[in-house]
């Protein structure tokens, strides 16, 4: 009943009246939902995907509990392996069987390999690095790039088994330091990993100890670990409005080049290419190359493998614990010692030998889905995909770990059994539904990194010490 002149005596009448407002937020924000579902409902396509849209944020609580790859299975049963689901704004699209995953991701694979724009996310790549560009030519060129370069430095550099090697034996020792006393694993494991990528990157390893790599370490491990940290960052990919709330934005977005004499030191010192920042370099002095790979686009393509190569120490650490927790260990050790004794350097040659190895890394790939859905992908144009319309532009998310759970072609999934991929000779069956990597143009740049680290720190590990 009182005049409200301005925007202030609009906030005072509000606090005055607390549950009056109240009310009416309430109201409206019942009115907006069911006026948001009657529209969704009214626009979608003809033969859009099935599932569950009703309610606004309904796909949005399974993610911010951490137990959505599950719960898109149990929906996915109900609406079929391609299955809409209603997230804040949008739709998202999951595929849920191996079928079709491959349907989309390898037959339809240039349609499928969009990456969404995340406007969270993109404060902090600005448009640039490699996992959350766009499907389109500048991804195509920093990928094929990436892939020969990890793929080695040519004959006669060393290879990626050496670099690999040599810092498994800085981890036994650190290990060996400890006297057979418990310890938590956990941070020279990442260290150890993360010495890989610095190894392939610029050509060098950090001390376990040292403060630099230790500041790249709590970063990465913030990302991850921090339950506050990943827990904001996914309510800010839900709601990206959310950002301009108060936090302590410098923490999770900074990236930058600590010290630009450092970055100028790389342009007058390197003449060789030895490493991926050398590499990367001599694309930029050659002839159109500048507009491609430029300083920033270095930087977030180096932040970029650090932080998906992170992948690995965790793989790692699901190993251990398998091994601690079931009888497998020893096994394990008998089928090492007989191929390689107790000190002959582990190779990847030495796969073809040890075909329970094989299976046990396989069944840890299967048992623990690392990424459960993966990156998500987007679709570039209008596409059909199991009879279904999908629209350009439509967020599309697969679920691996649904194909690594899928009781049709796992007896008992929920148990961890290497057995399962070795024949009645004992020979090693490798699955194509174990698909930690995902499959398709997209698929994970470091795979052949990641199996090559996981198969020699495993053999290594287990050759000397026991969990
Ligand atoms: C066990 C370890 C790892 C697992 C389970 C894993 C898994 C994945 C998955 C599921 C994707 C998304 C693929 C898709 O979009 O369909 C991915 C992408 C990617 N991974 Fe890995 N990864 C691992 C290790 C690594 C390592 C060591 C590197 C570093 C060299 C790496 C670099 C990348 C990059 C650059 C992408 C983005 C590729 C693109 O968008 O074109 N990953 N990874």
């Amino acid at each position: 009943h009182e005049p409200l002149s301005s925007l202030t005596s609009l906030i005072s009448f509000c606090q005055r009246n607390a549950v009056v407002t109240l009310g009416y937020a309430l109201t409206g924000f019942v009115v907006l939902t069911v006026f948001l579902a009657l529209y969704y409902w009214y626009r979608r396509p003809k033969n859009y995907p099935p599932g569950p849209r009703g309610i606004p944020f309904l796909g949005v609580l399974p993610f911010l509990g951490n137990y959505a790859e599950r719960t898109m299975h149990k929906w996915s049963k109900k609406y079929g392996p391609v299955m809409s689901v209603r997230m804040g704004r949008q739709d998202w699209v999951f595929l849920g069987d191996h079928e079709t995953i491959r349907q989309a991701l390898v037959n339809q694979g240039n349609s499928f390999s969009g990456r969404p724009l995340i406007a969270t996310l993109d404060q902090i790549t600005e448009g640039h690095g490699i996992v959350l560009l766009d499907y389109g030519d500048w991804w195509k060129r920093q990928r094929s790039f990436g892939f020969s370069t990890l793929r080695g430095f040519g004959v006669g550099k060393r290879s990626m088994e050496d670099r690999i090697t040599e810092e498994v034996a800085y981890l036994n020792d650190a290990i060996r330091s400890h006297d057979g006393k418990a310890f938590d694993i956990k941070s020279i494991l990442s260290n150890a990993v993360s010495n890989n990528i610095s190894s392939i990157v610029m050509g060098r390893r950090f001390e376990y100890d040292d403060e630099h790599s230790k500041e790249i370490m709590a970063r990465l491990a913030m990302w991850f670990n921090d339950p506050d940290t990943s827990f904001f960052l996914q309510i800010l990919i839900f709601m990206p409005a959310c950002v301009h709330l108060p936090h302590d934005k410098k923490n999770i977005f900074r990236v930058t080049a600590r010290n630009n004499r450092r970055t100028q030191s790389l342009h007058t010192t390197k003449t060789t290419t030895e490493n991926f920042i050398d590499a990367f370099l001599g694309e930029q002095n050659a002839e159109n190359g500048t507009d491609a790979f430029t300083d920033k686009q270095l930087l977030h393509y180096v932040r970029d493998l650090f932080f998906a190569g992170s992948e690995t120490s965790t793989t790692l650490r699901w190993t251990l614990l398998c091994l601690i927790h079931h009888p497998e260990q020893e096994k394990l050790r008998k089928e090492i010692f007989e191929v390689l004794g107790q000190e002959k350097i582990p190779a990847v040659d030495n796969k073809a030998y040890m075909p329970y190895t094989c299976a046990f890394m396989q069944e840890v790939y299967r048992y623990r889905t690392l990424a459960p859905f993966g990156v998500a992908h987007m679709t570039n144009e209008d596409v059909n995909l199991n009879g279904y319309s999908i629209p350009n532009g439509t967020t599309i998310y697969v679920n691996l770990w649904a194909v690594h759970n899928n009781p049709d072609v796992w007896d008992e999934p929920n148990k961890f059994k290497p057995e399962r991929h070795l024949d009645d000779k004992g020979n090693f069956v490798q699955s194509n539904h174990v698909i930690p990597f995902s499959v398709g143009p997209r698929h994970c740049l470091g795979e052949q990194l990641a199996r090559m680290e996981i198969f020699i720190y495993l053999v290594s590990l287990v050759q000397k010490f026991e969990f």
